[in-house]
């Protein structure tokens, strides 16, 4: 469960006595997520996200990523907005933590989605890209290709320990990744995490895109890639239906266009993408304390991810 943060109900009143929400009703944490601490909260005007900000939220990245959603709900992505105090202010404090409330949106997030579901999620990432074309604001991916070899030191031969041989495996992986990295194609602002659980559906409608925590500047088509990876397979890292993927990419190109460039790079944008989360879920296997109120995601699914792209190649996006 991500609830790192616990919020009082004297400190959540005084919280939301500053916008024209109405009365608490009710708070619950979120049991999804793994960055922040997310409450659904209740009032008498309606129903809103609490999110306070933890670890990996560099907080004066906020005005970014809230900069970013007031860009896409001007242009009617479904994407859910910062809600500002009377006073204008977005970013607040609240038990020593950033905190945002935040446009609660309907829909639920899928866990094998149909060839269907993934193309109206793959029109969805097209229409964003759309979207951000005239955003200005740059973020560096701080997840970016260069980070990923510090951050395969920093977890070291302890990795070895989730599975014996791992480190050398992703060095070597990383290698390849590193030498056939494309460095011309168009950059662009990316979500960079638009996993299944970052999608809210109804049926086959996109009614959400949601947590934008990792967004950033970085080649457009990479988005797509990590897009791919994640919804592609299962949990366990297992091929889905390959019919799923090719819907996925086909609606992005529907929507925004793919260049034959940029669909040339998928393969090795997607093992770059295996390897990113494969070291992240590495390093908070590693570092997360067996008390801690989260789930850990396993690490060893973006192992088997990466196993299918390098013996599939190509074919996987024909
Ligand atoms: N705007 C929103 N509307 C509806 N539900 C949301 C919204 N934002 C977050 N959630 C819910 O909270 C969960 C965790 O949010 P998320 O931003 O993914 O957390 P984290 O950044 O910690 O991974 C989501 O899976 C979803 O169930
Ligand atoms: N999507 C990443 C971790 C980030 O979690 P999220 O809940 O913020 O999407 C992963 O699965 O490793």
């Amino acid at each position: 469960m991500a609830v790192y943060t616990h919020v009082s109900a004297e400190a959540l009143g005084a919280f939301l006595a500053r916008y024209d929400c109405g009365q608490l009703i009710s708070a619950k944490g979120i049991a999804e997520g793994v960055e922040n601490s997310n409450y659904l909260v209740d009032t008498s005007a309606g129903r809103y996200i609490l999110t306070l900000y933890e670890k990996r939220v560099d907080t004066s990245d906020l005005p970014f990523f809230f900069a970013m959603l007031d860009h896409l709900a001007a242009r009617g992505s479904p994407v859910p907005p910062a809600i500002k105090d009377r006073t204008g202010q977005a970013i607040q404090q609240l038990e020593g933590r950033s905190a945002c409330l935040i446009k609660f949106l309907s829909g639920v997030s899928l866990s094998t989605p149909t060839p269907a579901q993934a193309r109206a999620a793959g029109v969805a990432m097209g229409e964003m890209h759309t979207g951000l074309v005239d955003f200005a604001m740059v973020r560096p991916n701080t997840l970016g290709v260069d980070d990923w070899r510090p951050l395969l030191d920093q977890c070291g031969r302890a990795m070895d320990q989730i599975e014996p041989g791992l480190f050398d495996r992703v060095a070597a992986a990383l290698d390849t990744v590193e030498a056939r990295w494309p460095r011309t194609l168009p950059v662009a602002t990316i979500h960079a995490d638009l996993f299944p659980d970052n999608v809210l559906m109804l049926g086959d409608r996109v009614t959400g895109l949601i947590d934008f925590y990792f967004a950033c500047t970085d080649i457009r088509v990479y988005d797509l890639a990590v897009m791919h990876s994640a919804w592609a397979f299962d949990s366990a890292g297992l091929p889905l239906d390959p019919a799923v993927g090719r819907a996925l990419i086909a609606g992005y190109d529907a929507a925004h266009g793919l260049s034959p460039e940029e669909r040339a790079a998928l393969p090795i944008l997607a093992q770059g993408a295996c390897i990113r989360f494969l070291l992240t879920r590495a390093w908070d296997w590693l570092n997360t304390p067996a008390d801690a109120l989260v789930t850990r995601k396993d690490p060893l699914a973006y192992l088997r991810r990466l196993d299918t792209y390098l013996e599939q190649g190509d074919a996987i996006f024909a």
